[in-house]
């Protein structure tokens, strides 16, 4: 790691910090199932603007220093050797987009994955107090419509797609068959919002069940 801070415009700590919270992301991630075999991605946004990234095609529950590359902000890696997420144009979107947006969390639930094969442009939570997690919401009777896209291999034509809808946005977006994206100021933010939304999914799942 030292290496990568030779030339870094930020305190030398941040980039170990940024190294150590994606790898217990990972590792929390990976206590719920939601980032089985090589799915899953993970970012944190340096104050210099660009980005910590896991790198592609490892284990996000077993990453260590080395699963973790840094990235410009349109995703190119610092060292060209480096082979980022699949995905980072995704991550890269997210933090173009929003200012605030310091960290973003990508896993495979079962329950994102199986809700978002049933049909529909969008999955709407209703009536539960947990969505008080998302941004904006103070009331479990209000409604949270989390998008549904399809999926595409090609990523930066899915970033078009789902770019008109990133403003409207309080609890991230679901890809069909494949995942949750979800982000917050910080770490801990982007963690709490990814678990309230699993919860929530996980919920749904289980009241289809049950009819
Ligand atoms: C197990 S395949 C999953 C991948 O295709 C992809 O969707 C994913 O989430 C992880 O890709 P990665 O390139 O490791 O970030
Ligand atoms: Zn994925």
């Amino acid at each position: 790691m030292d290496g990568m801070m030779d030339k870094a415009a930020f305190p030398a700590g941040a980039y170990c910090d940024a190294v150590a919270r994606i790898i217990a992301a990972g590792q929390r991630m990976d206590r719920f199932g939601w980032v089985p075999a090589t799915a899953g991605n993970i970012s944190i946004r340096l104050p210099d603007g660009t980005l910590a990234i896991t790198r592609s095609g490892g284990h996000k529950g077993l990453l260590g220093p080395q699963g973790v590359i840094r990235v410009d902000a349109a995703g190119a890696p610092l060292l060209p050797a480096d082979r980022p997420s699949a995905e980072t144009l995704l991550h890269c979107q997210v933090y173009a987009h929003d200012p605030a947006a310091g960290a973003v969390l990508h896993g495979h639930s079962v329950a994102s994955t199986v809700l978002s094969m049933a049909g529909g442009n969008e999955l709407v939570l209703e009536g539960y107090e947990v969505q008080k997690v998302f941004a904006g919401q103070d009331t479990h009777a209000a409604r949270v419509s989390v998008p549904i896209f399809d999926n595409d291999q090609d990523i930066a034509r899915l970033c078009r797609v789902v770019a008109p809808h990133l403003d409207a946005m309080r609890a991230g977006y679901i890809i069909r068959g494949h995942g949750v994206y979800v982000w917050g100021a910080d770490m801990d933010v982007a963690l709490a919002r990814l678990e309230g939304l699993e919860f929530l999914l996980a919920c749904e799942l289980e009241r289809r069940r049950m009819r």
